[in-house]
């Protein structure tokens, strides 16, 4: 066969594919309705190992081997209870509207702008994006109505905590109402006909500076720019024209702004993921049928002993903790604010009691907010 006929034939099992991903959704959503009339759980991980045991044997008899087609539908599956939690829970608070506002950092082609675009799309018809150029600016879009939503990244695989998100947390009234985790894929990217070993000057944000600090300890001679986000380093490598200028940033991003890849996978960590909130001006209440988090924030005092006591109100409720986190406090040396995720639902009565409780030991508590769990751990299945 001809190498364009072959082309031909792929491109057409590429779309019957997709025809049939997209059925498969549409299936999923439907699931979800019978679901929500029968109070059941979105998530089912017996008929999840089923399933994918009779994939695979199946899949052997087409020589697909266990690991590709366990790969392939643990993609699927994901994105089947993601879609239908996003269905739930739009259902419950009104949300899956024609359109949004939402506010994030930098402008089409940042990292936040991707995460914008994957949490909504989900969720509403239209997305009307704010683009802003810094945390602060993010969270007054919100608080003053400009925009309904703000993406948020919160934490990163390789450089850890976004502490300047933290420290916003702690004085806004905004709630918490989602999360989403992203890749987040570095690259060089310069302009058409630019070379590596010829670059002098590197545009990127300081984030994305922390995540690839070891490749960059690898340079020498090169300035390094911060930006505001990695659309403005784009944008600035685009406006300079300059072959010797590159930014560092998402390939799909460079692209907008006409740049090109010449070096990709720069974090320290090979699977770097940046986890985003997304905060609005209400705060929610989580579907028990969904997986749930809850945020709070709490200081407990420097009394020996003062954190371990909260921490075992946790313990003895049965609540297990996702992350914990100390800030400074503004004004107060030395003492620390604790941010703390927990797998729970604020509407659980054992959360309820535990907040209870925690509310009479410490000198401050403060719930940021309850909202879908959308870290979706993949069933697998016996080999
Ligand atoms: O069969 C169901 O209950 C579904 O919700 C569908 C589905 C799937 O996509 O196959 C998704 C989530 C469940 O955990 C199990 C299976």
């Amino acid at each position: 066969m001809e190498l364009t006929e072959v082309r031909q034939q792929i491109q057409q099992t590429d779309q019957e594919l997709l025809q049939l991903l997209a059925k498969r959704r549409k299936l999923a959503l439907a699931v979800a309705e019978a679901k929500i009339s029968q109070n059941k759980p979105i998530r089912d991980q017996q008929r999840e190992e089923e399933l994918l045991l009779r994939l695979i044997e199946s899949g052997k008899t087409m020589e697909l081997d266990a690991h590709y087609v366990t790969r392939l539908f643990h993609v699927i599956i994901e994105d089947s209870v993601l879609q239908q939690q996003a269905k739930l829970q739009g259902e419950l608070r009104g949300m899956q509207g024609p359109s949004v506002k939402v506010a994030y950092l930098g402008g089409q082609g940042s990292y936040s702008y991707w995460a914008t675009q994957k949490y909504f799309t989900r969720r509403a018809e239209q997305i009307i994006d704010i683009g802003c150029d810094s945390f602060n600016e993010i969270i007054k879009a919100v608080e003053t109505g400009h925009a309904d939503y703000a993406v948020l990244p919160i934490e990163n695989t390789s450089s850890g905590s976004i502490n300047e998100v933290y420290d916003l947390l702690q004085h806004t009234r905004l709630s918490i109402v989602g999360e989403l985790t992203h890749p987040i894929d570095h690259c060089v990217l310069g302009l058409p006909g630019a070379a590596l070993n010829q670059i002098r000057q590197i545009c990127a944000h300081p984030q994305v500076i922390a995540q690839c600090s070891q490749f960059l300890l690898g340079l020498t001679n090169i300035k390094v720019e911060y930006c505001d986000s990695s659309s403005d380093a784009f944008q600035r490598v685009q406006q300079k024209q300059d072959p010797t200028i590159v930014a560092i940033g998402g390939e799909a991003g460079g692209k907008i702004y006409g740049l090109e890849v010449l070096a990709r996978d720069l974090a320290n960590q090979k699977d770097n993921v940046s986890r985003f909130i997304v905060v609005a001006r209400k705060a929610i209440s989580v579907a028990k049928a969904i997986p749930a988090k809850t945020t709070f924030i709490m200081f407990t005092g420097q009394q020996p002993g003062a954190l371990v006591d909260a921490l075992t109100v946790l313990k003895r409720h049965g609540i297990s903790m996702a992350k914990l986190e100390s800030r400074p406090i503004p004004g107060n040396p030395w003492e620390e604010m604790f941010y703390v995720d927990v797998l729970a639902n604020a509407g659980d009565y054992a959360m309820t009691r535990a907040l209870e409780e925690l509310n009479r030991i410490t000198k401050f508590i403060k719930v940021l907010g309850c909202y879908p769990s959308e870290d979706i751990q993949p069933t697998e299945v016996p080999a």
